[in-house]
């Protein structure tokens, strides 16, 4: 298995060069030279099996030789271990035809443990066996923070650096990351939105020099690992549901794109996916583009649920990739277009074969509000990005009505008390790993969107630690 950038230039390389590398060169995404299928019978076999043996099954396809015989697997036992439900994403019928995919049952309370529960141990394999170090440097608008964190603190091998939005994150999510101490992990508070620290780390890596003196490597869904490895859980949802005899759709609350990318990717494996609705919030972009070709970034706005507070999608460009026929060329002009004007032109052709897929819904602060207190009414306690989702799909459902909607419930609610008490009256309480979160002391520097003071922050992290 080989992998590919998305901008055409950078040389194919394997899934281990891949994960240590984060992003190509050339500035583009790494995805397969060609997509891994599996057979009836394949699929048959998935079904039933524990989650850690389907997801060492399913990574086991994009990773090549990197992993000896048995090694993925016991990593994968291991990362999900520490999942409080034996199930690791049970799947909770909501009505007649939705089923919330509940992927929040790790350590940090959301769907990015899945990933990074394991990339650290996949950092750790390798990095040991090479003999090497790297400097991990992460932009995050809530969750993708305090799970890498979590899952690369104290480990001997690498440091991390993890940039967040200054006052833009959930308290609770700002203090799961800023109340760790541990001497490889460093905070910072960036004056900006997310789309601010997204473009700081591609920056980081677009300055060869300091990529190479610092070694650089990433824990965002730009890595294609992380996308790897969110992957199983569709597949288990949908066998649990009836697939591959059967089709199914799936709603994911949107941002960054790379939950949704996942979807995608198990379809390209062939699993049977009718549609896939994107749940966006105010930042709508995604919505845009899908119901009218306008892909024209604004400035990010504040919503009900800050982890969707995006504007650029990182992965929208894996998608671009596959919709321009994998033509590279193309896609870096298309993405450096993006950059210059802030429209993106993607051409008809191929925007009418994304909404062959996807369906897209905007669902506003309001709206969020009323579907968490329609789910709560119900007995069903959401966050406000899981509600996005669910709300996304009564508005624009799958044509066929009798194909299961498996809804991505991407947060637990207690990570977002302020929306849920807005919501339902009532604030969630912590769980009780968490119970002292806010009489942890926390620890983050706030520092100007400046390329130069953020390469000298992470600079000198990481001499601190050699
Ligand atoms: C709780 C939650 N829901 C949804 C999303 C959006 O996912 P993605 O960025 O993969 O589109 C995020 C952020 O990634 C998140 O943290
Ligand atoms: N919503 C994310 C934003 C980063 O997304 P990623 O999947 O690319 O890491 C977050 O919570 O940080």
């Amino acid at each position: 298995m080989r992998y590919v950038s998305t901008r055409g230039e950078a040389a194919p390389r394997s899934f281990e060069a891949v994960l240590l590398a984060g992003l190509a060169e050339d500035g583009g995404l790494f995805l397969p030279e060609t997509w891994p299928t599996l057979t009836l019978a394949e699929w048959e076999a998935l079904r039933g099996l524990p989650y850690p043996d389907l997801a060492a099954d399913i990574i086991g396809r994009f990773t090549g030789d990197t992993f000896a015989p048995g090694v993925l697997l016991a990593m994968c036992r291991e990362a999900y271990a520490g999942f409080t439900t034996p199930a690791v994403c049970p799947l909770v019928q909501l009505d007649e035809r939705r089923f919330a995919l509940e992927l929040f049952h790790g350590p940090t309370l959301a769907f990015k443990d899945f990933a990074l529960q394991l990339l650290g141990r996949m950092f750790d394999h390798v990095l040991a066996r090479r003999g090497e170090r790297i400097t991990i440097v992460g932009a995050t608008s809530g969750d993708t923070g305090s799970a890498a964190i979590e899952a690369c603190r104290d480990r001997a091998q690498l440091d991390i650096v993890i940039l967040h939005p200054e006052g833009r994150t959930s308290p609770v999510q700002r203090r799961q990351m800023t109340t760790v101490h541990s001497p490889n992990v460093r905070n910072i508070a960036v004056h900006g939105d997310f789309d601010t620290c997204q473009d700081l780390v591609k920056a980081m890596f677009n300055d060869a020099p300091f990529r190479a003196e610092m070694n650089l490597s990433a824990v965002n869904s730009i890595n294609w690992a992380r996308i790897a490895a969110q992957i199983p859980y569709y597949v288990a949802s949908a066998l649990a549901l009836g697939a591959p005899q059967r089709e199914v759709a799936f709603s994911v609350p949107t941002g960054n794109f790379g939950n949704v990318f996942a979807a995608w990717a198990a379809r390209s494996m062939g699993l049977p996916i009718s549609t896939l609705i994107i749940g966006a919030n105010r930042n709508d972009i995604l919505a845009r583009f899908i119901g009218a070709n306008d892909m024209t970034a604004r400035p990010v706005a504040p919503s009900l649920s800050p982890s969707m507070d995006i504007q650029v999608s990182s992965n929208f460009e894996r998608l671009l990739f596959e919709l321009l026929g994998r033509d590279g060329a193309k896609t870096a002009a298309t993405m450096r277009a993006f950059r210059e004007t802030g429209a993106m032109p993607v051409p008809d052709a191929a925007w009418r074969a994304a909404t062959a897929l996807f369906r897209a819904h905007a669902v506003s602060d309001e709206e969020t509000v009323a579907e968490m207190r329609r789910l709560h009414d119900q007995g069903y306690a959401a966050d406000p990005h899981t509600a996005a989702g669910t709300a996304a799909s009564h508005h624009s459902p799958p044509d066929d009505a009798r194909t299961p909607i498996i809804v991505a419930a991407t947060a637990h609610p207690a990570k977002f008390p302020d929306a849920v008490e807005q919501a339902t009256g009532a604030r969630p309480a912590l769980p009780p790993h968490m119970a002292d979160l806010y009489e942890r002391e926390e620890r983050f520097t706030v520092v100007p969107n400046d390329l130069a003071t953020i390469e000298a922050a992470v600079r000198a992290h990481a001499r601190r630690n050699m």
